[in-house]
């Protein structure tokens, strides 16, 4: 889940169209601590999966309905991206 609580502002390094998606590469720091494959990260308050990690840029594959349903739609190199990492609620059961 998201708190839609931003943690960083990334910047979209690179769009590749497809015919039915986009693959964004985005440079980040904080999002990508402890990443791993297939985590979810919202971007600009769009959940999406990590495909790949190379140093400081991640990728994702952004498909056409999402593409046209957010502002991804307009995400071009350059642009800057609110960030987040999904997190993981504790049961009240787990609390000390
Ligand atoms: C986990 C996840 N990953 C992706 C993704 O990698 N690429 C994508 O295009 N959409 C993903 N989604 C769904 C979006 O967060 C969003 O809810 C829907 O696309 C809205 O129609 C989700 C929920």
């Amino acid at each position: 889940m998201f708190t839609g609580i931003v943690e960083e502002v990334g910047t979209v390094v690179l769009r590749e169209d497809q015919p039915d998606s986009a693959v964004l590469r985005i440079r980040a720091a904080t999002v990508l601590e402890d990443v791993t494959l297939g985590d979810s990260i919202a971007v600009n308050g769009v959940c999406l999966t990590v495909t790949a990690v190379d140093g400081d840029v991640w990728s994702t594959d952004v498909m056409a309905e999402t593409l046209s349903r957010s502002s991804l739609g307009a995400a071009v190199a350059g642009r800057p991206v609110n960030l987040e990492r999904a997190v993981t609620p504790t049961p009240a059961s787990a609390a000390t």
